[in-house]
């Protein structure tokens, strides 16, 4: 009909587009190539991408001190690219890769690059490694803005907002642990062939010293609490003075825990730290902390994936603190 021939409205596109636009740009980021910017506000939890890996190969055998194994790595990519559409090979040789001076370039034709390509853009998939060409467009900064996750079930990888960003910011992750000093990350960075400057690692003195040591405190303090939290829960009340003693130091280290974590804006580690938070309070019986921290935890792993035994995990540990606290206020469990 003649209707039918109309350019559709915006509003009536928007009712059968079957997916809003990306809430992401990729543009040149000054010193860094391209980048991935965000094209509006993106609170905190925001899923900015998923991605389903364009091309996986099992982990290579590393060898303490011995670097990546780049034959092994370069040989088990070009089997897989080989079955690739002709598409899907273009766009793999689009993305950025970085050789160390003296690597050879061409050792086997244009094929060796696909092994730079890889050893500079992948990321886990669980149990294998994979490309991810529209991930692989994040650039690192040790203080990221953005997280990722591997969502086994539906075999993707998700990308979402750590924290609030702006519309034009820049979206960041992190390519390594972000619980080491600068000079330590640096070295684990030479491998993509850059100096981070992002703003943790641009302080300088007694700023950058400061920022350091909350790294290694904040390691340290993951470490010290990991025995308790990581154990069942329910059972394990301190009873005697001693274990009591323990447990108020454990709670006390946890809450210190979060607040060098929310100095250093590692948002990739508060769901953990508020999961630590959460059981350490339990453990001293004080519900409404262990309660209200737990369900921060659960809200975090929902952002992460809704679906994921972590949220389970919070999703139940949150129920079960709440029984106990309106016991504790004289209005019985469920
Ligand atoms: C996974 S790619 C990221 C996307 C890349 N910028 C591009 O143009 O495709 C990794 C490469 O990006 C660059 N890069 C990533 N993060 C950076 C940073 N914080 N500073 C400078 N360069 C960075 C480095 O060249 C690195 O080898």
């Amino acid at each position: 009909s003649q209707q039918s021939c109309k350019p559709p409205s915006s509003l009536e596109l928007q009712n059968i587009c079957p997916f809003p636009p990306e809430p992401y740009i990729v543009l040149p980021s000054k010193g860094k190539g391209l980048g991935v910017f965000a094209r509006t506000n993106l609170p905190a939890g925001t899923i900015i991408l998923r991605e389903t890996p364009i091309l996986t190969i099992p982990p290579p055998i590393i060898k303490k001190g011995a670097g990546y194994p780049m034959p092994a790595i370069s040989s088990a990519v070009r089997a897989e690219f080989r079955n690739l559409p002709s598409s899907s090979q273009s766009e793999i040789l689009t993305l950025h890769h970085h050789a160390f001076p003296g690597e050879p370039e061409k050792g086997e034709g244009w094929t060796d690059i696909l092994g730079y390509i890889f050893r500079t853009n992948a990321y886990n998939t669980g149990t294998n490694i994979g490309l991810f060409p529209r991930i692989a467009r994040i650039n690192h900064s040790c203080r990221p803005n953005a997280a990722y996750t591997w969502n086994a079930r539906s075999g993707q990888r998700i990308v979402y907002a750590s924290r609030a960003i702006e519309a034009g910011e820049e979206i960041s992750d992190s390519y390594i642990s972000l619980l080491l000093p600068r000079a330590e990350r640096r070295k684990r960075l030479a491998r993509y062939g850059f100096e981070c400057t992002c703003e943790a690692c641009s302080l300088a003195g007694k700023k950058l010293k400061e920022s350091d040591d909350r790294r290694m405190e904040i390691a340290s303090a993951f470490k010290m609490l990991e025995d308790s939290v990581q154990s069942n829960l329910t059972v394990a009340f301190s009873t005697s003075s001693s274990q009591m003693k323990e447990a108020r130091l454990a709670a006390n280290q946890s809450m210190h825990l979060l607040s060098l974590l929310e100095r250093e804006q590692l948002a990739d580690y508060y769901a953990k730290a508020y999961r630590a938070v959460a059981v350490s309070h339990a453990r001293v019986q004080d519900w409404e902390m262990a309660s209200v921290w737990a369900n921060k935890g659960f809200e975090r792993r929902v952002m992460e994936d809704p679906g994921s035994s972590w949220t389970v995990e919070m999703a139940e540990m949150t129920r079960s603190f709440i029984e106990e606290w309106k016991k504790e206020l004289g209005q019985g469990g469920d």
